[in-house]
């Protein structure tokens, strides 16, 4: 199917995207800037996990997190799937790509932390409740390049993150490619494309904006569980 077309059949079927449950793929450490705050070598081929559908927040809903916890904002480009894509090449991978979004990829790192000592799965310290904030959807044409993009958060209105897509270390089309050697991405699944520079904890009644180009910007407030 011609790539005008899909994009147009994702605009009229996904902009609730984040009401369909699906799934949520996450690339870590995929940015230059990132790895140097780390002091991380670059990975030789993309880290990714998943985060459960029930971690999706849309504007006008808070960010929940425990008082005695230390979770970290990340902001992010999230590319939506728009079309079934299994063993695709680099090369073909953009055409499935149905449009994008903002992203938050909040993540707790007390238990993240804890789960490295333990050689343990991420899955509840990227999948707890409000952990995926995302904006509204942005259509397929409005972004000529998704590795040309930039991307800013502020925490309680200072600058923490200013950075572009250009410094990922595995393009878009590599990341869509590579995970869909393993898992069949389907219409409406969210790729979350790694976090820039800057990522930081958040506390309780703390306020992120965070934008993408001149695209979008959204707000999201932090509130404690306990
Ligand atoms: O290693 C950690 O503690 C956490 C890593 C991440 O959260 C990585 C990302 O999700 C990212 O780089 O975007
Ligand atoms: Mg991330």
């Amino acid at each position: 199917m011609a790539s005008h077309l899909v994009s147009r059949m994702a605009s009229v079927h996904l902009p609730n995207f984040s009401e369909v449950g699906r799934k949520i793929v996450g690339a870590a450490l995929n940015y230059k800037s990132l790895a140097k705050d780390l002091k991380v070598q670059h990975p030789q081929r993309p880290i990714i996990f998943l985060k459960a559908t029930s971690s999706y927040i849309k504007v006008g809903q808070d960010i929940e997190i425990s008082k005695s916890d230390i979770v970290n904002y990340e902001v992010e480009l999230g590319v939506i799937i728009g079309k079934k894509c299994k063993k695709v090449t680099e090369s073909n991978a953009l055409d499935y790509i149905g449009g994008y979004c903002l992203a938050l990829d909040m993540t707790n790192v007390s238990i993240l932390s804890e789960a490295r000592k333990a050689s343990a799965p991420w899955d509840l310290g990227k999948g707890f409740d409000t952990a995926c904030p995302v904006s509204k959807f942005i259509p397929k044409e409005d972004i000529k390049n998704p590795d040309d993009v930039k991307l800013w958060l502020k925490l309680n209105g200072d600058i923490k993150q200013n950075g572009n897509t250009n410094d990922m270390i595995f393009s878009t089309a590599h990341l869509i490619s590579f995970v869909s050697q393993f898992m069949t991405l389907e219409p409406g699944d969210l790729l979350l494309t790694g976090s820039p520079s800057g990522v930081g904890p958040v506390r309780p009644n703390d306020v992120l904006e965070c934008g993408l180009d001149d695209l979008v910007t959204m707000k999201f407030s932090v509130k404690p569980t306990d």
